[in-house]
Order: C-alpha cells, then structure tokens, then sequence
C-alpha cells in the first residue's frame, strides 16, 4: 500500500471554508427552511461588468472559428494575446513600475501561493501573519517546510508567527520577529482588514533584505484601497525589487473567483543566495507544472483592464464597500468593536471572551447568518469574527437586522 504522504498528515483539520461549508449543511438538514445569509468566504456576488462580458463574449466566438481558434499559448496568436493581456497588467494595474517580463499570468493567487510552495521546497523557514490567510500555513505543512502541530502552542513547530493585534495595528513588530527564509505578507490583510503603511512597508523591506529573505506579499485586496497614500502594490516601496514576490488576482475587484485570473511578480533584480535568477526558476516550475490561465479568462481580464473595464471594477468595489459601511454601522451600533472595512471587504469584529467557533455556531443558529471564525485564520484570530462584505446588499442589510434582533 502506498505510505500517506506524512506532512499532509501533519493538518489538524480540513481547510477552514469547506468546514463551513459543513456546518451550514448541518444547519439546514435541522431546518429546511432556514434562509441563510452568507457574510462568510469571500466570495463575489456581483455580475461580470459589461465591458468585461463584451471581451469574454469576443474570444469564445473567436475560438469558434478556424482562424481565430488558439489552444495553448506556445503559438504565435496566443502569444500575441498574453503579451497584450501583460502589458495592459504592467501598464494599467502597476503604471509601468514593473515590466511586462516579470508577470506571470496563472489561474490566481491561490494556486499561485500552491506552486511558490513548490518553487521554495521543504528547506525554509517561513513567517506569517497571525491571523492569515490559511493557505500560508498549510500549504507550507503540506510541503514539509514546518514541524508537527504542537497541541501545547497549538501552533506548528519551525513557523515564526507574527502576531498582528489592536496593539500593533495589525502589522508584525519586526523587532519581536526571527529571521526566516520566506515572510508571508497580506495587505490589505485578509481577515483583519488592516491595510500596511508605507512606513511599515519600508520597515519590512529593510527587514528582509537585511535578512536576505523573500516576501511573499498578496495583493488580492489592493483594489480596495481608497485612501490616498497607502501602497497597492509591495513595489511601491523601494528596495522591494530585491526581496519580494507579489501575487494579485482580478477575482475579488472583478468577479473573477469563477473565471480564474491571477499573476505573480517577480522582479529581475531578485537572487537565490548562489546568485540564480528566482524568476528563472519560477518560469521553469510554471512552466512544467502549469498550462497557463484560460484563454477565454485571458480575453476577460484585456478587457477589464481597459480603461472602461477598470472604470467598471471601481463600481463594482464601490458597491461592496458600502455593504462593508453597512455591516461596520451596525456591529457598532451593537457596541461590538470592529476593524477593517474601509480599505478592505473584510470587517474584523472582537467578541472578546468568547471562542469564536461558539459566536459563530451562536450566529449562524439565532440568525442564520454564516460568518467565519477569526480562529480559523490562526491562534491571534481566537476572540475574533469575520465579516465578509461580498453579497447582495439587500441581504446584507437583512442580515445586519437580524444580527441586531439576535446580538444585542
Ligand atoms: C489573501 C487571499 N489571497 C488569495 C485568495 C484567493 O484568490 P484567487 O485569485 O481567487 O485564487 C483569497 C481568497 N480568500 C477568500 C476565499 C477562500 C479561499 O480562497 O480559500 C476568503 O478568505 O474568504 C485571499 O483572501
């Protein structure tokens, strides 16, 4: 019989969002009826804008004919196509800090962090944010760059987490931090909300290069920052250029969780400790392991990356952001304290005493509201509810009155 893989083994339980997945289930075997609201995994509501429907609509007719038709991107129309999509990328998303060589396109920022997994090996040593994202700390399990759970830190050994709370503003204090291989860095930060200075930014950089480590940073959210002066993008901060790698995706600003959008940006300047190129070798892992992004999604993102497409993306995180005013209104209007929201989908709520798994279940049975448990971004997140602004605001609104009929 084939040996389990052991670092798989190592997982203490599923990932976060399909338990979810099951306790709503649960819920609804109890009560048919129930009509749940989700304000839980963030994931997107809003339809494709027009603009972006037009590009998808082009290429799939385009595919339709014998001239038009391009399979995968080795051939000289397909090729024409993805330089096109990287240009507008570096062009329209980054205003020419980087260039078009060190994208990348992939199917998004989620099996883009599973290949840099690859890309780094076993032989790591990584940090992140806690609370984060749980893709950083499982999938670094999974490819054996950590120890085994430890049930007294309930933490897994060799990870250097770093803590982000109400003290520190939500960002690492790199003076309590050890050095590592790789930094996992989210801003604005899923699940806290909390969006980095440049300031903190800088530190950050000369915090990593000082240590000759790589940040990993995950720009998913970049697109909802409105206030002026805070950084988009890790390269905005100079020096980065040397130390980091960024990932971003159109799934959030774009609706594209389903159409499947990402890149990463690795710039040319960054070095292996033996002088090898990083993005050389991240070519020769996506290359081997990967087909490339769909060309239909290809097609979807040229357009939203126009100006009238990026036009349309700033409504579509207009509307979002005012569902997240409307959940931030109404929590504090319960006097329960909230972070986040104003630079991100993401409204990160203190229940301060209680498990999070208990406020969930507590939420999700009087109100039949779905949230997620700040517990499941790591041991920071215990005290803590996620609220995800992502719905319809019809729902959020009903469901921020049934929070008010059954929290207070
Ligand atoms: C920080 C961060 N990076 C990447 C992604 C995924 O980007 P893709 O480009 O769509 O791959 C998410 C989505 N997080 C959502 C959905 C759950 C999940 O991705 O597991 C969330 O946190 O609710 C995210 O929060």
């Amino acid at each position: 019989m084939v040996k389990r893989n052991e670092n798989i083994a190592k997982l203490q339980a599923g990932y976060l969002f399909p338990e979810i997945g099951r306790r709503k289930k649960a819920l609804l075997e109890k009560e048919p009826d129930a009509k749940l609201i989700s304000l839980g995994i963030g994931n997107t509501t809003e339809a494709l804008s027009t603009h972006i429907v037009e590009g998808l609509h082009k290429e799939v007719t385009r595919l339709g004919t014998s001239e038009g038709y391009t399979g995968y991107d080795d051939d000289a129309q397909a090729q024409a196509f993805l330089d096109k999509l990287k240009t507008r990328i570096s062009n329209n998303w980054y205003n020419g800090i980087i260039s078009p060589e060190e994208i990348i396109v992939s199917d998004g920022s989620k099996p883009d962090c599973g290949r840099l997994f690859f890309l780094f090996g076993n032989n790591v040593s990584v940090a992140v944010q806690d609370p984060a994202y749980p893709v950083y700390v499982d999938g670094s399990v999974m490819i054996g760059a950590t120890g085994n759970y430890n049930s007294d830190t309930e933490e897994f050994d060799g990870i250097e987490y770093m803590r982000c709370t109400e003290e520190n503003d939500f960002f690492p204090d790199l003076s309590k931090v050890k050095r590592t291989d790789l930094i996992y860095i989210c801003s604005p930060n899923n699940p806290t909300g909390a969006v980095a200075t440049k300031k903190e930014l800088k530190e950050l950089v000369d915090f990593a290069r000082k240590n000759r480590s790589i940040i990993i940073f995950d720009a998913a959210y970049s697109e909802f920052i409105r206030e002026k002066g805070l950084p988009r993008s890790i390269f905005e901060i100079e020096g980065a250029r040397e130390c980091a790698i960024e990932v971003s995706s159109l799934s959030k600003p774009a609706g594209f969780t389903g159409v499947r959008l990402g890149w990463t940006i690795v710039p040319k300047e960054l070095k292996f400790d033996d002088g090898q190129s990083v993005g050389k070798d991240w070519q020769r892992v996506v290359g081997t392991l990967f087909n490339g992004s769909s060309n239909i999604a290809q097609w979807g993102a040229i357009a939203a990356l126009s100006e009238t497409g990026l036009s349309e993306i700033k409504e579509t995180v207009n509307y979002y952001m005012e569902n997240a005013k409307i959940i931030k209104n109404g929590l504090d209007g319960l006097g329960i304290k909230t972070f986040g929201g104003v630079n991100s989908p993401y409204i990160w709520a203190a229940f301060p005493g209680k498990k999070s798994w208990d406020v969930f279940e507590d939420i999700l049975t009087k109100a039949h509201v779905v949230t997620t448990p700040g517990a499941g971004f790591g041991k920071a997140g215990e005290g803590f509810v996620r609220f995800s602004a992502f719905g319809k605001t019809s729902d959020i609104k009903e469901a921020v009155k049934r929070l008010q009929e059954n929290l207070k």
